[in-house]
């Protein structure tokens, strides 16, 4: 059984896909925060911009299986042309995405791209992997195509993450009124030491989902 909590068709805000067109499927539950306020401030992950708790979303609910799910999400998908391309995102994907639900999205010809904060394993075939590190935890998936560190972390610094094997290293300014200048301090971070790139999120600028 999978547990959505909202399925929508956007363009791609972050990293390397930014405006790209693809398909959401953000899962529900996270392994470093509960989702409630008031557990935010002893999570480990204590800035995160999403609801994932429950199915309530547009488009959410429970799948039973692989196939039931990825046919809906080929439904959002427009036209038979050019290569469909899925996001799962969260809450934490890793909890939910399998081998089942990896090859029903191949068989309906799409590319899969996957959102993680990289602390739990990932079953094999995924097409676009992006790694998100938090606070204190353990990252156990140190290869992909993305890491993507929210800056600045007290406890997720960059040098931590620069020796892992992925072809592009971002920093994402964090959206938070605790850290009104994140963006000058990516910036700056860049513009010192140039392996790392900005992702801005560019959907909440222009104003899309
Ligand atoms: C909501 S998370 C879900 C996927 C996964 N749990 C993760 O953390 O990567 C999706 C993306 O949003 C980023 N993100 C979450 N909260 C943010 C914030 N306040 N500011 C900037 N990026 C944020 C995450 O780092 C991640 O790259
Ligand atoms: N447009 C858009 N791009 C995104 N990239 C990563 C997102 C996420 O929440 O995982 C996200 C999102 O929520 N919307
Ligand atoms: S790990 Fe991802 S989904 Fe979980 S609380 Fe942090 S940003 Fe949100
Ligand atoms: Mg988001």
């Amino acid at each position: 059984m999978y547990s959505v909590k909202e399925m929508f068709y956007t363009l791609q805000g972050e990293g390397a896909h930014a405006g790209r067109p693809a398909v959401f499927c953000r899962f529900t539950g996270c392994n470093l925060w509960s989702g409630r306020e008031q557990d935010r401030a002893q999570a480990i992950c204590d800035f995160c911009d999403t609801d994932f708790i429950s199915t309530d979303g547009q488009n959410g609910g429970k799948f039973p299986t692989a196939e039931s799910l990825a046919s809906t999400i080929q439904r959002f998908w427009p036209t038979p042309e050019g290569k469909p391309f899925v996001v799962f995102t969260g809450g934490e994907p890793a909890l939910q995405v399998d081998t089942p639900l990896i090859e029903a999205m191949h068989l309906l010809g799409f590319e899969i791209a996957i959102e993680t904060n990289g602390t739990r394993p990932l079953p094999e075939g995924i097409d676009w992997i992006c790694v998100s590190p938090k606070g204190s935890s353990e990252v156990i998936i140190e290869a992909g195509d993305e890491l993507k560190l929210v800056y600045p972390q007290d406890k997720a610094l960059p040098e931590r993450f620069k020796h892992l094997s992925f072809s592009h290293f971002y920093l994402q300014p964090i959206d938070d009124p605790r850290c009104p200048n994140a963006t000058q301090q990516v910036i700056d971070y860049c513009l010192r030491h140039p392996r790392w790139k900005m992702s801005l999120q560019t959907h909440k600028i222009v104003g899309i989902d």
